[in-house]
Order: C-alpha cells, then structure tokens, then sequence
C-alpha cells in the first residue's frame, strides 16, 4: 500500500507548471537577468567550453518548460542553480556579470519560498 498522505501538500502537475512559468518570467524580467537571457556566445567567450562543462541559460529552460521537462521543481532548480554557478565558475567576484548571478539568485530563492516550493 502506497503512502499518498502527502499528495494534499503537493502541487498537480499542471499547477506545478503554470508556477515554474510564471517564476521564470518574473525572473527574465528581473534588471540582473540580461547576462542570461541566451546561450554565452562563443565570440563573446571563446574559452567559455573549456571551462564550463553543462551552459544553461533562460532561453534554454524556457524551451525545457514548454517540452514539459520541468515534472517536478528540483529539476528547476537544478537548470537555474546551474546558470548560477557557471557564472560564478567562468567570472571574477568583481565583475558585472558575477554580481548579477548573485543578485538572480537572491530574488529566484525569494519567489521559490514564497511558492512554498523551495528545498
Ligand atoms: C553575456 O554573458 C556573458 C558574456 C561573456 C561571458 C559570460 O560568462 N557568463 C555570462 N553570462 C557571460
């Protein structure tokens, strides 16, 4: 016998979905997310592929979000962590771009608690 107790608690997919689109969005709006917004262009970053295995960016999880790839949060969280952690892989604490993803990421938890879906 399966254990559902939990199942009043959890979200149904499609409520899932629409509150991983609408955090995404919100995100995409945010004055920090222009670094990324897209895949880092190899001209603007010809060594980006020798240091930073798994590139992830907004446009990608959008793309990921409509193919229904997001079937529970901690794949959510895994793509967004990760646009976080590569750029603070590849750039200096004191560059823009590495302030941003600080800033990104600081706003992205706050929407995850306030969805009652952080970790
Ligand atoms: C436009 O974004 C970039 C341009 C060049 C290097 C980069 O590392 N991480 C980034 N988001 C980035």
């Amino acid at each position: 016998k399966v254990d559902n107790t939990h199942k009043e608690t959890e979200m149904d997919s499609e409520q899932l979905h629409s509150t991983l689109k609408n955090i995404l969005m919100l995100i995409k709006n945010h004055q920090s997310a222009w670094p990324f917004q897209k895949p880092v262009d190899k001209n603007e970053a010809p060594d980006y592929l020798d240091h930073i295995r798994f590139p992830m960016d907004l446009k990608t999880m959008s793309e990921r979000l409509k193919n229904r790839y997001y079937c529970n949060k901690r794949l959510f969280i895994a793509d967004m962590n990760r646009i976080f952690t590569n750029c603070r892989a590849y750039n200096q604490p004191d560059t823009d771009y590495y302030k941003c993803a600080n800033s990104l990421e600081k706003f992205f938890q706050s929407k995850m608690k306030e969805s009652n879906l952080w970790d």
